[in-house]
């Protein structure tokens, strides 16, 4: 069973200007999903313009760095690049008989693109006797002609050929890479031991940004590999993104000779800069953008007379009845976020939301409406809107736009509720409205909807989470008109 975060373990030489090598590696395993490990087998003084030159460490220090990763680390996969000579390729091999990695992918570099050698000329038969080692071998057309002796493939179909042949020869998985074939476009073949093969075909990019994009290929593979999908799929999808960080690599000013990939620029333009907010901090967030309408409900002279217990009576029956036509549409709205709830426990919450409202509320209401005098049997326009943006959110089948914008409806009266509950002293005309709303289940029923939706924008895409702030804040103005109507229609009578 893999990690959910593949360790993944680059064996590989060194770019101080972290186009290849384990510098790029580290950025592609991470690009990919993967956790990056490196273990180093040779230091390269190298820039965009080429390799100025290597120190090879002792080979018992890289045995060191190998067993001490595989020492603590379950390791998922691991992507081997360049070994500099046959003790290197020993070591390794020896590392790998007892480590047993399951994934391992072989990219045989010997010739930078600048056309230095990082392997040498003696070392290429110990490189073929570490193949059938590899789960999967990715040579670029020249590395290909070596590994068979051959001359350089010169056509797409000749590479797929030679492929086939050193796929057969070491009963080894090959991606023969088409990266250094001309035209406009490019193939590259995945070729099975039995022969079978699959191709990649994709337009070549015109850049100068090109050096790494065989490490990064085989650290991408590596990592897809080590996250559970099957070769072809891995190979898909770190094709797919290898085309993405090379479109992107000329964005980058990197050196003046043959730039790096950019290996993030497809995470940032996704959104990969931004954190995550708690869910508190977007509470915070989301009340402080209201200030504005809960100090315009404060000054309101509907709250201001509901808690001092001298409201128009004809103005909180209008008021009341109102609130009942809205109850009856909001019910209906709360059901719809329960059909849409992901969990049973969000399910219930809106359900039980649903029944409070026509239920309890309802009951409260129609004792008041038959105190009440011209009684208005028509949504105002203000109901009517707050409906209508309610209803709309239902519509739309998105859940966590439709619980953004029903959390006004009880973070606003919650508060509102509480403050004014103190007021409400014996003998008080509007105490039972005041008990309803200051009362510890809906004071706890506010808590859960904050909690659910708080908790659902903090994990929701920068965009989604937008949508739900919009939703909420246009709530919030709604329950700012829906306070102010009652008065205006009273005294407009
Ligand atoms: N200009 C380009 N546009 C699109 N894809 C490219 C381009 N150049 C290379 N690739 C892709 O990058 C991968 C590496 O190809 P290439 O054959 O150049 O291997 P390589 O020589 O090992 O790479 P490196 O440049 O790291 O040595 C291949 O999948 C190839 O299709
Ligand atoms: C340490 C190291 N490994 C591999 C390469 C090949 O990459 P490229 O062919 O793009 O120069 C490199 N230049 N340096």
């Amino acid at each position: 069973m893999s990690a959910v975060v593949p360790r993944v373990l680059s064996i590989a030489g060194t770019d101080p200007t972290g186009g290849a090598g384990v510098q790029a590696d580290l950025k592609s395993i991470a690009a990919n999903g993967g956790y990056g490990m490196a273990a180093v087998t040779a230091l390269v003084a190298q820039n965009t313009h080429g390799v100025r030159s290597v120190y090879r460490p002792p080979t018992s220090f890289l045995a060191e760095q190998l067993h001490a990763v595989s020492d603590d680390v379950s390791i998922d996969a691991v992507k081997i690049g360049m070994l500099a000579d046959v003790e290197v390729i020993e070591t390794v091999r020896e590392w790998l008989a007892a480590a047993r990695p399951p994934v391992v992918v072989l990219d045989p570099v010997m010739v930078s693109t600048s056309g230095h050698r990082l392997l040498d000329p003696g070392a290429e038969e110990a490189l073929r006797l570490l193949l059938p080692d590899a789960d999967l071998v990715t040579p670029n057309v020249p590395e290909l002609a070596i590994l068979l002796d051959r001359e350089p493939a010169s056509d797409g179909d000749a590479v797929v050929d030679q492929a086939q042949e050193l796929a057969r020869r070491h009963g080894v998985r090959v991606l023969a890479k088409g990266g250094h074939l001309e035209g406009p476009d490019l193939r590259d073949a995945l070729v099975e031991p039995d022969g079978r093969v699959s191709d990649y075909r994709s337009p070549r990019i015109e850049t100068r940004n090109t050096h790494g994009t065989g490490c990064s290929l085989s650290s991408a593979i590596a990592t897809r590999r080590g996250a559970g999908a099957t070769w072809s799929d891995a190979t898909d999808l770190a094709l797919r993104w290898l085309s993405e960080s090379i479109r992107h690599g000329s964005a980058l000013d990197v050196g003046g000779g043959h730039g790096p990939v950019s290996h993030f620029a497809g995470l940032w333009a996704r959104g990969g800069l931004d954190t995550m907010p708690s869910p508190d901090e977007i509470a915070d967030e989301w009340w402080r953008s209201t200030a504005g309408v809960r100090d315009a409900i404060d000054g309101l002279d509907f709250i201001r007379s509901l808690g001092d217990g001298t409201l128009d009576r004809r103005a909180f029956a209008w008021y009341l009845a109102q609130d009942a036509l809205y109850l009856r549409e909001y019910s209906r709205v709360l059901a719809q976020a329960s059909r849409l709830a992901p969990t049973p426990r969000e399910q219930t919450f809106w359900i039980t939301g649903a029944h409070a409202a026509v239920a309890t509320e309802m009951a409260l209401h129609e004792q008041w409406l038959g105190l009440g005098e011209g009684v208005p049997a028509q949504a105002s326009p203000t109901t009517t809107a707050y409906l209508d943006h309610l209803g709309a959110a239902a519509d739309s089948g998105d859940y966590e736009r439709l619980v953004a914008a029903v959390l006004p409806c009880y973070w606003l009266y919650h508060d509102v509720g509480s403050r004014l509950h103190p007021l409400g002293v014996e003998g008080h005309p509007y105490r039972d409205w005041l008990d309803t709303y200051a009362a510890p289940e809906f004071a706890e029923a506010t808590r859960t909807a904050i909690g659910i939706v708080t908790a659902a924008a903090a994990g929701a895409a920068p965009l989604r989470r937008a949508v739900m702030a919009e939703a909420f804040r246009a709530s919030a103005a709604h329950e700012l008109a829906f306070w102010r109507a009652p008065l205006d229609a009273v005294a407009a009578r």
